[in-house]
């Protein structure tokens, strides 16, 4: 394994925030945490970074114990959610900065620059002083300036979280396709579910500092491990005990004599969420557009396979 996480606990003034969490990532692997705010998100990266000491535990990377070693010495960068950059220097030279303290020649260093300014789409601007260009381009000089010293592994901390939806988008797909290209081990921090879900190769879900569930996207949606898990991820209805069914699980089909009634409709586009009251419960129902829209006061027959959490 890449990196290698044993037991790992933090406490702020005899406060528990991580309690001996324990995972691996692969190498060249996206590992998205994913968790509600306060949950220990942050705190967990700075103890990868060396920004925190950590009270008890293990941390290895590429079979290297640098549970104590300084930040400095990690071959970690850390991409923030504010991207710092530097105000009076252009998008050429904030890319380039990383790598003044690198031994290698002015050549190799413009090269390496130009390269970057290339997957990031940011060659027209090379010569534009950062506080000139957009949020969305910044945000990408940011990524350009760690991604360039070619650091063992990247950790991002919600990056994207001050940009706008589609932005946000746009910015995700291009940092799942350099981090291809790259082969770049990453840890990416968000409490964003959709975006968890369309980065992560896997995800480590948190709550109150500690790890609810760690698996790829689909497994954590379709076989969750406990109640946290079910209920963060996706829409869902809990049935008694342990037995949930999810939204697009449900079944409705017009029928006069039916037993459920819708109560709510809302088109969504591509999909229509209804709410159906059934057998005193009331479900949430995702239909794919098809055919024609029921109706609030509609009688329907209601079908659906409940799960188990843990199966
Ligand atoms: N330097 C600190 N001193 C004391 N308590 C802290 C410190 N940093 C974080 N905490 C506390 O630790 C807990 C976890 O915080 P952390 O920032 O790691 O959570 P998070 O999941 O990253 O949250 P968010 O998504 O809101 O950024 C919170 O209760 C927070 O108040």
């Amino acid at each position: 394994m890449f990196l290698e996480v044993h037991d790992l606990s933090k406490s702020y003034r005899q406060h528990p925030v991580l309690h001996q969490l324990s995972f691996n990532v692969r190498r060249g692997e996206i590992l998205v945490v994913l968790g509600p705010s306060g949950c220990g998100k942050s705190t967990l990266l700075s103890c990868l970074n060396g920004f925190t000491d950590v009270d008890n535990g293990q941390v290895i990377l590429d079979g290297h114990d640098i549970t104590n070693q300084p930040p400095e010495e990690r071959h970690i960068t850390t991409v923030f959610q504010s991207y710092s950059l530097f105000p009076n220097m252009t998008v050429q030279q904030n890319l380039a900065y990383g790598l003044k303290f690198q031994s290698i020649s002015r050549a190799q260093r413009d090269e390496k620059v130009a390269r970057m300014m290339e997957l990031l789409q940011l060659t027209k601007l090379a010569a534009t002083p950062v506080t000139e260009i957009s949020g969305g381009q910044q945000q990408r000089v940011a990524l350009g300036r760690s991604l360039i010293v070619n650091p063992q592994l990247l950790l991002l901390d919600e990056p994207f979280s001050n940009l706008d939806a589609e932005l946000r988008l746009r910015l995700r797909a291009e940092l799942r396709k350099l981090q291809r290209q790259m082969k770049m081990t990453m840890i990416f921090v968000t409490h964003d579910q959709q975006e968890a879900l369309a980065l992560g190769d896997r995800i480590l879900l948190m709550a109150a500092g500690r790890i609810q569930q760690l698996a790829t996207g689909p497994d954590l949606y379709n076989h969750p491990q406990n109640q946290f898990a079910v209920q963060f991820i996706g829409a869902v209805n809990q049935l008694t005990g342990d037995r949930y069914v999810r939204p697009e699980a449900v079944s409705i089909t017009p029928n006069p004599q039916g037993d459920g009634i819708v109560t709510t409709c809302l088109f969504q586009g591509a999909t229509i969420n209804y709410g159906v009251r059934y057998q005193g419960r009331d479900f949430q129902v995702t239909c794919l557009n098809r055919g024609p829209q029921l109706r609030v006061g509609d009688r329907v027959t209601v079908t659906y396979q409940d799960k188990k959490l843990g199966e």
